[in-house]
C-alpha cells in the first residue's frame, strides 16, 4: 500500500496534482473534508472562517496533528479501493510525523516546486476571490505558511517535482511518479501466532517466502503485507509445483481476490505447501489483491500452464 501526500507552497500546484491522482481513479482524501464536517456537525455555517476558527480549534485542543489524525480511519478504508490512496492539504510537520508513524515507508511525501514568480502569474490567472493580488502579498503568504513548520515538511520531502513548465508537463510528472507507486497486486498474509510458537520463527517462515514483507504481531495474531511476488514465484518454479499452483489460485480466487492457504511448517524452511484450514498449526492465510490487472494475467504470470512439466510460456511481467 501506498499513502501519498503533496506539499508545497501556496499555488505550487498541490490541488493540480491531487486532481490528476483523481483522474487515475486514485481515491484522494482531503483533509480539509474533515474540518468542513466538523464545521457543520457543530451547526455552523460553512463559511471559509468558521472553518479557519474549528481548524485551529481543533489543533489547540487536540494538537497540531488532530486533523492527520481524524483522516487515518478515512485512509484506511480507502486503500481498501485499489491499494493507494493520495491525502490532500498536508501543512506542517506534526502531520507527517503522524502519518509516517501510522503508515512507515508506504507514507511517500511529495513537495512541489515552483518560484515565487511563476506561482504569483498563476494567481493572477487563478483569480480566486482569496488570492494574493501582489508578489510581495504572497512573499507574506509564503513566510507565514513556512512559519507554520512547511518548512520542516518540505525539508524531509522524499521527492521533489518542479512545476515550473507547461500544466501538461506537470501532468507527465505527477503521472508518471503515481503510476510508479500504483500496486498492481497487494500481498496480505495472516497467521495465529500460538503461545507455543516462537514469533521469530513465525516471521522467518513468512520472510522465507516474502522477504519485502512488512510483519506486525498484535494479540496472537500476525499480519504481514507486501506487494513483491519474486521470491514466490521462484520458489513455485524451483519445487517444479506450478500445476498444483495454478489450480489452486483458480480454486482460491473470488472477484479480485485470490486467497490460498500454505502450510506454515514448510515454510519455516522455505518450502510451499499449499494446506487446508484445518492444519494443526494455523496456516498462512495469503491474500493476492488484484488492482490493475486480469485475473488470468495475474495467474499466467505467477503459475503458467506447463508441458512436460516445464512452463510454455513464461511472462517477464506483471
Ligand atoms: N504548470 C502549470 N501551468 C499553468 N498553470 C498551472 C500549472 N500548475 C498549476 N497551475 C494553475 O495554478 C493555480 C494554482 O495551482 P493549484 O491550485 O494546484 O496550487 P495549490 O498548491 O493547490 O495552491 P494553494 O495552496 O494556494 O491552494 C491553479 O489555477 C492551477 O490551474
Amino acid at each position: 500500500m501506498k499513502i501519498i501526500a503533496f506539499v508545497g507552497l501556496p499555488l505550487s500546484g498541490k490541488t493540480t496534482a491531487s486532481r490528476i491522482a483523481e483522474e487515475m481513479g486514485i481515491p484522494v482524501v482531503v483533509m480539509g473534508d474533515v474540518v468542513r464536517e466538523e464545521v457543520l456537525r457543530r451547526g455552523l455555517e460553512l463559511t471559509d472562517e468558521n472553518a479557519g476558527r474549528v481548524a485551529t480549534e481543533l489543533r489547540e485542543k487536540e494538537g497540531m496533528d488532530a486533523i492527520a489524525k481524524r483522516c487515518i480511519p478515512r485512509i484506511r478504508e480507502k486503500l481498501e479501493e485499489r491499494g493507494i490512496v493520495v491525502v490532500d492539504g498536508i501543512r506542517g510537520i506534526a502531520e507527517v510525523e503522524t502519518f509516517r508513524k501510522e503508515f512507515g515507508d508506504d507514507f511517500i511525501l511529495i513537495n512541489v516546486e515552483a518560484p515565487l514568480e511563476v506561482r504569483f502569474e498563476r494567481a493572477l490567472k487563478r483569480k480566486r476571490e482569496d488570492d494574493v493580488k501582489t508578489p510581495e502579498e504572497l512573499k507574506r503568504r509564503d513566510e507565514r505558511e513556512l512559519s507554520w513548520s512547511m518548512r520542516e515538511a518540505i525539508k524531509i520531502a522524499d521527492i521533489t517535482v518542479e512545476n515550473t513548465g507547461t500544466i501538461d508537463e506537470f501532468e507527465d510528472k505527477i503521472r508518471a511518479i503515481l503510476t510508479h507507486f500504483l500496486p498492481r497486486v497487494e500481498v496480505e498474509i495472516e497467521t495465529d501466532v500460538f503461545p507455543t510458537e516462537d514469533e521469530e520463527k513465525v516471521k522467518k517462515a513468512v520472510k522465507n517466502l516474502f522477504p519485502d514483507a512488512t510483519i506486525e504481531i498484535e494479540d496472537g495474531k500476525l499480519y504481514a503485507r507486501t506487494s513483491s511476488l519474486s521470491r514466490f514465484r521462484e520458489l513455485l518454479r524451483m519445487q517444479r509445483i506450478l500445476d498444483t499452483a495454478r489450480s489452486e489460485l483458480i480454486r482460491g480466487r473470488s472477484g479480485n481476490r485470490v486467497k490460498v492457504l500454505l502450510n506454515k511448517q514448510t515454510a519455516f524452511v522455505s518450502r510451499i505447501n499449499f494446506a487446508e484450514e484445518d492444519a494443526i498449526l494455523s496456516p498462512l492465510r495469503v491474500t493476492f489483491r488484484l488492482y490493475d490487472i486480469d485475473f488470468e494475467r495475474f495467474l499466467d504470470y505467477m503459475a503458467p500452464e506447463t508441458r512436460d512439466g516445464r512452463p510454455i510460456r513464461e511472462l517477464e511481467r506483471l
